[in-house]
């Protein structure tokens, strides 16, 4: 049956699955898994009915989708809504809903300002941070793990890497909840997020006056060197601020998440703490922070033996691709030592996470101090999951940790 937030009347594609599952419901966020599973095996595109578009579910076409965007466009919106026909909420971004030659510009700009040379620059702050974070929560015996870890040590590094002033910061959390929201259908949970939009907040933190050195500035040195517009500059600022902590938190929560859950899997990391990085990138492809995303088929065209119309909204299950046994074995596994080299958990083609080098510094530094001191780490309470239309994550973890 159709949702009440459905804003298409497409219909489907002939001889395409029709499915009643809704990707942007509370009992699919709850356990998505059997879900994904339903859309993998139903075809390899199949149609959401509730929503009038159409879905892709298992690993090969997801890349397809994510990686020709000649066919599979970002430029009329990541989210359900089309640009062209809805118009839209806020100014886009010049980067995640731009196409090249727009794209190429602001992906240089950032791809530099977030590169090798320059985060290795802020690796001894955001070390010496995550030291003193985990020792407070070690100390403690008992914490949040989303609470005091995964949310207190990327606004504790983040910001200040960014250059940005400290009042208001608060907002950063919250704006990115209704963010990432509406990229979903405009339901109850967008709806209850609006009022946490502080766009023109966050477009004013963009602002040169409103920064100190940091990334940020750097942002605004390449319009200095006319590599971009001096107005580009604050909005590229602003998709930094905006991508940049909501998905680390997430990310920090499922890794802490998954090492609790699985012992032999924290055993292992004890026994080999290189492996952090693998682990938190492990945590990304199993439990997806990042859910969803859509394209928008720029002509008629197919994709998994259907006719797509150029128009279509295409949604593109990362989540499900990250499990799909025809890409990994035993996928429902959380296995640190895994090869997770192609996941899509950062996505993939020119749009792949240009802030994963960041990310992955930062899940690296808290689980290296964290396999220093704890022995070992257990879920000590009501595991709590934060519901949104794209994020998946948790909204309280309490564990108790035993010293090493
Ligand atoms: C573990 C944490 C993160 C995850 C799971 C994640 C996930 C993703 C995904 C799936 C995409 C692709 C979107 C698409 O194809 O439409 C993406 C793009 C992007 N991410 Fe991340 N991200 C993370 C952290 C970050 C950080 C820390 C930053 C910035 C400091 C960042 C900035 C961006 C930007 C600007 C884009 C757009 C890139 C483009 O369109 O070329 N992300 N991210
Ligand atoms: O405002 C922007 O430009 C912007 C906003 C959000 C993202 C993003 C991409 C992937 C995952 C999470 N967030 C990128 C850019």
């Amino acid at each position: 049956m159709l949702s009440p937030y459905a804003i298409y009347d497409t219909a489907p594609p002939p001889g395409v699955p029709v499915l009643d599952i809704d990707p942007f419901s509370a009992p699919f966020f709850d356990d998505p898994f059997p879900a994904h599973e339903a859309m993998r095996e139903a075809g390899p595109f199949v149609w959401l009915g509730q929503y009038n578009i159409g879905a892709v579910a298992r690993y090969e076409h997801v890349r397809e989708a994510l990686t020709d965007w000649e066919r599979f466009s970002s430029a009329r919106g990541v989210g359900m809504e089309d640009f062209e026909r809805h118009g839209r909420f806020r100014l886009p971004s010049l980067i995640l809903e731009a196409d090249p030659p727009l794209h190429t510009r602001s992906r240089g700009v950032l791809s530099r300002a977030l590169s090798p040379p320059v985060l290795k620059g802020l690796r001894a702050r955001f070390a010496a941070e995550a030291e003193g974070i985990v020792e407070q929560v070690v100390a403690a015996g008992r914490f949040d793990a989303v609470r005091d870890l995964a949310e207190a040590y990327p606004l504790r590094v983040f910001p200040d890497a960014m250059g940005m002033k400290r009042e208001g910061r608060e907002k950063l959390l919250p704006h990115a909840e209704m963010l990432f929201n509406s990229f979903g259908p405009r339901n109850a949970l967008f709806e209850a997020s609006r009022a946490q939009a502080s766009f023109d907040w966050i477009e004013e933190q963009g602002r040169r006056e409103n920064l100190s050195p940091g990334l940020g500035l750097v942002i605004h040195e390449a319009a200095d060197r006319g590599e971009i517009s001096s107005d580009e500059a604050p909005l590229l600022v602003r998709a930094l601020l905006q991508a940049g902590l909501d998905t680390t938190v997430n990310a920090i929560g499922a890794t802490l998440y998954c090492l609790a859950r699985f012992p032999d899997q924290w055993e292992r990391l004890r026994a080999e703490p290189a492996l952090a990085k693998a682990a938190f990138d492990e945590a990304i492809r199993f439990e997806s922070p990042v859910q969803t995303f859509f394209r928008t088929a720029t002509r008629d065209t197919e994709i998994g033996g259907a006719r797509v119309q150029e128009g279509d909204k295409i949604l593109m299950m990362l989540a499900s691709a990250n499990r799909d046994p025809r890409q990994w074995d035993a996928p429902d596994r959380y296995d640190i030592t895994r090869k997770t080299l192609g996941h899509v958990g950062f996505g993939a083609g020119i749009h792949q996470c240009v802030g994963q080098i960041l990310a992955r510094m930062e899940g690296e530094l808290v689980l290296d101090a964290l396999v220093r001191r704890v022995k070992c780490i257990r879920i000590a309470g009501d595991v709590v999951r934060r519901h949104n239309n794209t994020l998946r994550g948790l909204a309280s973890l309490p564990v108790e940790v035993e010293r090493a």
